[in-house]
């Protein structure tokens, strides 16, 4: 569906050089709804605008739906950004127009009957339930509706793939699920291929299938959601994945230890297993369950009083029974 073969991008003002992406290597596939995170300055957005090519990709090919978009020209680029609509953290609507007109907009830029215009974006009030409001102007509306009016206006030509440039970093907790909600329904009724780009991993962890983690403009870590988000591969993902906690001083004695349960392991009683097997005692010093699509994940903390050969066979033993064990303190 989307194919990034060997991007990079260079800005260069007078002799300045700034090297936002190097040698990007990427496949989404249709359906996907596809994470890329990252800190400030990782190249996020650099990578999300190279594929639609608001910024010039400086190396690379870029292929949507089996058309490399590098090569195209004005015209057939422009048919090409039809296919590909985006949504913006500051939504971008343009002020002076109703939210039906906003929305009517990109329909009007290719000609679109009116008798077609009408009934497209009435429909698109319906599926982002703003019917109410087609009539009233942007400033009347809260930060939801306004992102709700982006995505009907990205989503009006019918596109194959929606660019999310931090959609929802603007938005409240409660907002930002509802949005995120709203882009899992069109991605499962649509089959719409949907990119996210994000600092936030609640975002990903909510939405994405696939993630793929971007930092100094490489991509150092990439898979599915549920794969990285159990066993992170790098500190930069780590500090995604929220591992490192900050424990108080008072507990940290004696080994402690991270454990990530995932499905096959969430449902077995694998610490009273342990302090039976070991006869060990075992304080837990944190511990919770998230669901990434559904799927449970379960975080332990725990403190155990033994020596290191213990220590590497209990490791063994949480191995044996797919949890996976990082030793937080020795
Ligand atoms: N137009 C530009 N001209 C020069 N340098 C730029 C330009 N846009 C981005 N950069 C630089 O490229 C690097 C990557 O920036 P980019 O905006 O892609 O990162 P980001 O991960 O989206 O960051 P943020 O989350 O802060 O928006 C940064 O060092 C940034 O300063």
């Amino acid at each position: 569906m989307i194919k990034i073969d060997n991007l990079s991008k260079v800005y260069t003002k007078g002799r300045n050089k700034v090297v936002a992406l190097k040698d990007i290597n990427l496949r989404i596939d249709k359906g996907d709804i596809y994470g890329i995170i990252g800190l400030s300055g990782a190249g996020k957005s650099s990578l999300i605008r190279c594929i639609n090519r608001l910024e010039e990709p400086t190396n690379g090919d870029i292929w949507v739906n089996g058309i490399n978009l590098v090569t195209l020209k004005n015209k057939e680029l422009r048919k090409a950004r039809k296919k590909i609509g985006m949504i913006f953290q500051n939504f971008n609507l343009l002020h002076s127009k109703t939210v039906f007109e906003n929305i009517a907009f990109p329909l009007k830029l290719v000609k679109t009957p009116e008798k077609i215009i009408k009934e497209r974006v009435s429909e698109l009030l319906e599926l982002v339930e703003l019917s109410d409001k087609a009539n009233v102007y942007p400033s009347q509306l809260s930060g939801g509706q306004k992102q709700r009016v982006g995505i009907a206006r990205a989503l009006a030509n019918n596109p194959d793939v929606l660019l999310c440039d931090e959609a929802t970093s603007a938005l409240d907790p409660k907002t930002t699920k509802q949005i995120l909600n709203l882009l899992k329904n069109i991605n499962k009724e649509f089959g719409l291929t949907i990119v996210v780009i994000t600092h936030e991993m609640e975002v990903i962890k909510e939405i994405c299938n696939r993630v793929a983690i971007l930092e100094g403009g490489y991509i150092i870590e990439e898979g599915h959601t549920i794969d990285i988000f159990s066993k992170p591969g790098n500190n930069v993902t780590k500090h995604f994945v929220d591992q490192e906690q900050n424990l108080p001083k008072q507990y940290l004695k004696g080994k402690i230890l991270n454990l990530s349960f995932t499905d096959g392991s969430a449902g077995d009683p694998i610490i009273s297993k342990l302090i039976r097997k070991f006869d060990i005692d075992v304080n837990i010093l944190s511990g919770k369950i998230e669901y990434i699509q559904e799927k449970p994940i379960g975080k332990l903390t725990i403190q155990i009083n033994v020596d290191c050969h213990e220590l590497s066979n209990i490791i063994s033993y949480f191995e044996e029974n797919n949890v996976k064990a990082e030793v937080l303190k020795q």
